[in-house]
């Protein structure tokens, strides 16, 4: 019998690179299973690269990336299309097919995947336009869906397989306070009523430490500190407390690397 670990997905010594930049240096990040994580940090860091190495999107250049045990990228094509069933993926850019209706939007996933008759792909995208509270919206077309919308829409779809592992890439960009703060409960209520595990992407702190059970703060190539989101308040690492605090200048500084700015200043006298 398969012994599951207490993680569903872990990153061993993972390293990856763009061209000659680093993005990530022997990185190691372990996601408890049945919890909602958070991978947060500042933009340009590898937020939505970490979501990408998990779904096989991008191959790593060294390390393993474990989802259930298997390492992600040694799978051949069969066994990726087999892991893939099992993660449901919330894409900032995850836009609708905005030439089908709700209902067919939810069920592409269930036509691409299974042979399941079609009473039953009605029964169970009612169930998941209910959970995400569009059960009324089903015969509508994404065109005359709010921003909002589209976006439980989107989600409604990405649950349909009832996947083990969530991945959201920003999911409150964009969204206004109300729908900000359904996204914000649809997530936490998911997780915990389906018993999936989530993984957050996000530099919305707020939000997602409002959510998250456990938090990795990225950045630098690095793993900069992991904890609870109390924990990591009170961090006594003054490059965590900056960014959970929200502080524009510390360790990471406001100004890009520069001369000195009475040098750049003269200079241009000079050639005045
Ligand atoms: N297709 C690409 N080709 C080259 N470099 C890329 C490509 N996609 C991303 N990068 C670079 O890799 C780094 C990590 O990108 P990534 O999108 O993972 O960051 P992020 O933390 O999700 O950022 P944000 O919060 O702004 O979305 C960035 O510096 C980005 O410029």
């Amino acid at each position: 019998m398969t012994e599951f670990s207490d993680y569903i997905v872990e990153l061993q010594d993972v390293t990856f690179r763009r061209g000659d930049r680093i993005i990530f240096d022997r990185v190691n990040i372990r996601i408890p299973r049945g919890k909602v994580t958070a991978i947060m940090g500042p933009s340009g860091c590898g937020k939505t690269t970490f979501l990408r190495l998990i779904g096989a999107q991008l191959r790593p250049d060294g390390g393993k990336i474990l989802v259930n045990g298997q390492n992600i990228p040694e799978l051949g094509r069969d066994a990726l299309f087999r892991a893939r069933e099992h993660m449901g993926m919330l894409f900032q850019s995850g836009a609708l097919f905005t030439d089908l209706s709700v209902f067919e939007n939810v069920a592409f996933p269930l036509r691409v995947h299974t042979d399941l008759p079609e009473d039953m792909i009605r029964d169970i995208v009612l169930l998941k336009l209910q959970a995400v509270g569009l059960r009324g919206a089903i015969g509508l077309m994404p065109d005359e869906l709010s921003g909002g919308m589209k976006r439980r829409v989107a989600l409604a779809r990405a649950i349909a397989l009832d996947p083990q592992l969530m991945m959201y890439d920003e999911p409150f960009v964009g969204q206004d306070p109300i729908s900000m703060g359904v996204l914000v409960r649809l997530i936490r209520l998911l997780n915990d009523a389906l018993g999936l595990t989530s993984i957050v992407v996000s530099h919305d702190l707020t939000e997602t430490a409002s959510i998250a059970d456990y938090i990795y703060v990225v950045g630098d190539t690095q793993v900069l500190g992991h904890g609870r989101p109390d924990e990591l308040m009170n961090s006594d690492n003054p490059r965590i407390r900056q960014f959970m605090k929200g502080e524009p200048d510390g360790p990471v500084p406001f100004h890009f690397p520069a001369s000195r700015y009475m040098d750049d200043l003269l200079k241009g006298d000079r050639k005045a």
